[in-house]
């Protein structure tokens, strides 16, 4: 395949794309993985560094996204789009990487026999009996954020202990600054700290304390802000009301789903960033090409049904909704209008078109998903409020089916490739992703550069993160 890309694209001089697409474990990243290694290799530029950078991509990509589930040890948690350029010679200039779709809750919760996002696991390893393991004070045995006790399996611990390596060695060679590296790992280790931070209700007065003022200082130490911000703004939220603000105490509940969207969002933005800097650190010799050709490599999650299906099961499966209306399209419409257009006889091939299915989840103003936006707005909405929108608004609609129970958090969507249930519980949160002012505030006044700067972008109104660049010369912000 991408050998035929590569000459499709030098011979037609038009950009090429490969679509990766099954279910689970079928070997999407395996292939993509091959497939960029072959076309490196047959674009082979007289820069050997730049295929070196390149191939570092994957390692760094899998260990931040990717994670043990019950399908794969080493599921991608996000859909990538490798995007490699090429002089109009055939030669190699670059690669720039897109994200999507981060199942960023995995950082503080997994499905029972399911593990967090690699990086956790290699960076305890990787920095057991070492300054950094001081530094960062790793040495507890065991994490909330990580579903308790960590492996004694001695192999398991060495393959951490190589990987951690691996990604250090890649960003190294990519050009990250040091400062950066350090401030990764320290931002990683404020995360597994933060998990640990327990909130006691105050009797009779809904609010709670932090239990466990260790913790707290060792995540602001890491994080370079004061324990006492820190802890305030995990405890209450300041609230404007009529021109004039004042402080709201956080019931234990509250504190709780606080600290988790921080360790979310921490982990989000540290993403993000990092595939920022790896495209400003490998797009350097394709802008000197100026207009080049590229051949990109999607590797998107195939259509997901378990038992419990959540906000990221309907994310994915849209996004393979698409994608089986772009297949429609191409192989059937766009074909057969071509012969009729020239006037050769064929016989018409019916083919089940998904459309309804793509109104029914993102129709404006009454799909699914904006439904969901309209009342993530209101304040007083539940994931109940959303339900029983939901249900009246397609009460109508063949491809939406409302449980039969009242007392059920369930709907389903007749999907191309079958009928799923979703659970709406965690909807709005999800969606969401409430991120409290004042932590933003408290993050932007770090007295760590990195951190600092991961604080000052922006969330637009459509969930889109303006990240600035670090790397000199291209500071200003992308939108991912
Ligand atoms: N070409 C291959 N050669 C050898 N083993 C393979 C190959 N492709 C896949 N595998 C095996 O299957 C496992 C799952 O493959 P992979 O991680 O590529 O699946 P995936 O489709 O990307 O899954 P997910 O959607 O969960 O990320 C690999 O860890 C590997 O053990």
């Amino acid at each position: 395949m991408a050998d035929q890309a590569y000459h499709a694209m030098l011979h037609q001089k038009r950009l090429q794309n490969i679509v990766i697409s099954g279910e689970s474990g079928s070997g999407k990243t395996e292939s993509a993985k091959l497939l960029l290694q072959q076309l490196v290799y047959l674009g082979r530029a007289p820069n050997r560094n730049l295929e070196a950078k390149i191939l570092q991509v994957n390692p760094i990509m899998e260990a931040f996204g990717n994670a043990e589930t019950g399908m794969n040890e080493n599921s991608s948690r996000f859909g990538k789009y490798l995007d490699v350029t090429f002089t109009r010679a055939g030669k190699v200039t670059g690669a720039k990487i897109d994200v999507y779709l981060l199942e960023e809750s995995r950082v503080h919760h997994q499905a029972r026999g399911e593990r967090n996002f690699h990086i956790f696991y290699y960076l305890l390893d990787g920095s057991a009996n070492t300054d950094l393991q001081k530094e960062l004070n790793l040495n507890k045995h065991g994490y909330n954020y990580l579903r308790g006790a960590l492996t004694d399996n001695a192999d398991l611990k060495a393959v951490h202990k190589e990987m951690f390596q691996a990604v250090k060695n890649g960003f190294c060679l990519l050009g990250f600054r040091l400062e950066e590296i350090n401030a990764i790992y320290r931002i990683l280790s404020a995360i597994l700290h933060l998990g640990e931070i327990e909130f006691d209700e105050v009797k009779d007065e809904d609010s709670c304390h932090v239990h466990d003022p260790e913790s707290l200082e060792m995540v602001a130490d890491l994080l370079g802000i004061t324990a006492g911000d820190l802890g305030l703004a995990l405890t209450t939220r300041s609230v404007v009301a009529s021109g004039e603000s004042f402080v709201r105490r956080h019931t234990a509940e509250e504190a709780y789903t606080t600290r988790d969207s921080l360790a979310r969002g921490l982990y989000n933005r540290l993403f993000r960033w990092v595939v920022n800097q790896v495209n400003a650190l490998l797009g350097v010799s394709r802008q000197a090409y100026g207009d080049p050709l590229s051949i990109g490599l999607l590797d998107i999650f195939g259509f997901e049904t378990y038992k419990t299906n959540s906000l990221e099961q309907l994310r994915i499966n849209i996004t393979n909704e698409q994608l089986q209306f772009f297949f429609n399209q191409h192989v059937f419409t766009w074909e057969q209008q071509e012969y009729m257009a020239e006037g050769i006889e064929i016989d018409i091939i019916r083919f089940s078109d998904n459309r309804p299915i793509l109104e029914l989840c993102l129709g404006k103003p009454l799909g699914i998903l904006s439904l969901l936006d309209e009342e993530s707005r209101f304040p007083r909405a539940t994931d109940w409020t959303f339900l029983e929108k939901l249900n009246s608004n397609f009460a109508n609609n063949k491809l939406y089916v409302r449980s039969r129970s009242s007392a059920d958090t369930t709907f389903s969507v007749r999907h191309y490739a079958g009928r799923v249930q979703y659970d709406v519980k965690g909807f709005l949160d999800k969606n969401r992703s409430y991120f409290s002012p004042d932590l933003v505030e408290i993050l932007r006044g770090s007295s760590i550069d990195t951190i600092r700067y991961l604080y000052r972008c922006m969330v637009t109104k459509t969930g889109h993160l303006h990240v600035p660049s670090l790397v000199d010369g291209n500071k200003k912000a992308r939108q991912i």
